[in-house]
């Protein structure tokens, strides 16, 4: 059975085809700048030369298309016939309060996620986008649709209210939500995996660290809370996002500048963050570079990130008493050596306890590496996410009738 997953952002989209039976990647690639101009694919395939190939995409429709024709035409192809593909999982992220699991996509499903689309305005309306187009493409196979936020559902209310008038969470949906959750899931469990124990017996904190950063206590192998909110905008520094702020400081400028919530909304999302401080970079390879040119403001940025790291993690080592792993994930988590040893220096009271040559010395190709010395009580791990194969994992249960949610279902990569 081969899979298609499907990760549609605002100007990407992202796809794996896996081939289930023999557990490996067939294909995976992104078509950049949909919608922008200047849009390309690039289309990887183990064992192959990495195909990159300009071609103007407009909306998602044409760059599902180009997608579906790189995968079965010409030199680029991996299958025979696009009817090849079983079932396609496509990323949701924004599921509000309703879907707690990955669900098969119906039309009632897609009037849900169309009603909760003003929660998530920069990346609801391009998934939705994807899974019209996907559906057209391929109209007879099963489409599944896999939400961010159905991992945090279970968070308690006194972590997901927010202290603002009631009637905002009753009238409005306006409480915390928390993203990324596919991949929270599957670097908890695989944690549980390395630590030798049951998920449900282990307390984590999970650090997503790519262009979004979310982190997330996990109880008892569940969701407890989440460093994202309402939106993805809450939270960590990220590449261009602001994350926690004074909510002052918005008001405060659209009085100064004399602007409008729609723009103060696109410089919190798209100008803040690590472009905001060093008005250059987002990606932290620059930023890193740079900080090694002496660049005043990279180094900031760097300090500025990394401290409010360690602020998540001392708040989720109070919220969990408990301990047993930190993971570090995602580009940037699983990459960037000195990003994670100035967010874990000097915890050692909190029983952890970092190998500073191997941290140094752990990057994504290392695969599931722990960092953390022996005597360490808490251990601390880099593990290489893999949002995709929680999509496909979902998409196989609810096609085979085995799933019922993540807190009860065996990945196979639990093995
Ligand atoms: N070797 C590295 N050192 C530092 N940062 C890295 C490294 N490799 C990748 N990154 C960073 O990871 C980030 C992207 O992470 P990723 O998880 O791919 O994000 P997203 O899925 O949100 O696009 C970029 O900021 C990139 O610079
Ligand atoms: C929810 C979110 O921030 O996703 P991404 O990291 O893909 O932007
Ligand atoms: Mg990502």
């Amino acid at each position: 059975m081969k899979i298609l997953a499907l990760n549609c952002g605002s100007s990407s989209v992202k796809y794996q085809l896996y081939y289930w039976e023999e557990h490996r990647v067939i294909a995976k690639g992104v078509v950049e700048r949909v919608g922008i101009g200047d849009s390309f694919i690039v289309h990887e395939v183990p064992g192959r030369d990495t195909y990159r190939d300009e071609y103007e995409c407009h909306d998602h429709n044409t760059a599902i298309n180009l997608i579906v024709d790189t995968l079965d035409s010409g030199d680029t192809a991996v299958i025979d016939k696009i009817t090849d593909i079983s079932a396609v999982g496509h990323r949701v992220v924004h599921g509000g309060e309703k879907f707690a699991k990955s669900v098969m996509l119906d039309d009632d499903v897609i009037k849900a996620i169309e009603e909760v689309q003003h929660l998530a305005p920069l990346h609801n309306p391009p998934n939705l986008a994807g899974i019209k187009a996907a559906k057209n493409v391929l109209p007879d196979v099963p489409h599944v649709a896999i939400f961010d936020t159905a991992f945090h559902q279970t968070m308690p209310d006194y972590a997901y209210t927010y202290a603002v008038p009631y009637e905002w969470y009753e009238n409005y949906g306006v409480r915390r939500y928390g993203f990324h959750g596919t991949s929270h899931l599957y670097v908890s469990k695989r944690a549980a995996a390395l630590l030798g124990k049951p998920a449900k017996e282990c307390n984590i904190i999970t650090m997503h660290i790519g262009n979004g950063v979310s982190h997330t206590a996990i109880k008892n192998g569940v969701s407890v809370d989440t460093s994202m909110g309402l939106t993805p905008l809450e939270g960590a520094v990220m590449g261009t996002r602001c994350g926690d702020l004074d909510p002052a400081i918005p008001l405060f400028m659209q009085q100064q500048l004399n602007i409008g919530p729609k723009e103060m909304d696109t410089i919190l999302n798209k100008k803040s963050g690590i472009l905001g401080i060093t008005g250059k970079y987002t990606d932290r390879r620059d930023v890193l570079k740079h900080c090694d040119m002496n660049e005043k403001r990279c180094q900031v940025a760097v300090d500025v990130e990394s401290y409010r790291l360690k602020k998540y993690i001392g708040q989720y080592c109070a919220v969990l008493g408990r301990v047993d792993a930190i993971v570090f994930t995602a580009g940037v988590g699983e990459n960037a050596g000195i990003i994670r040893q100035k967010a874990l220096e000097n915890l050692e009271n909190l029983g952890i306890v970092i190998d500073k040559e191997k941290n140094l010395s752990t990057f994504s190709k290392s695969g599931e590496t722990e960092i953390s010395t022996p005597e360490s009580k808490v251990k601390v791990f880099v593990i290489p996410t893999n949002e995709e194969l929680v999509f496909v994992e979902d998409v196989v249960a609810i096609l085979n009738g085995t799933y019922k949610d993540h807190t009860e279902y065996p990945y196979t990569f639990l093995d």
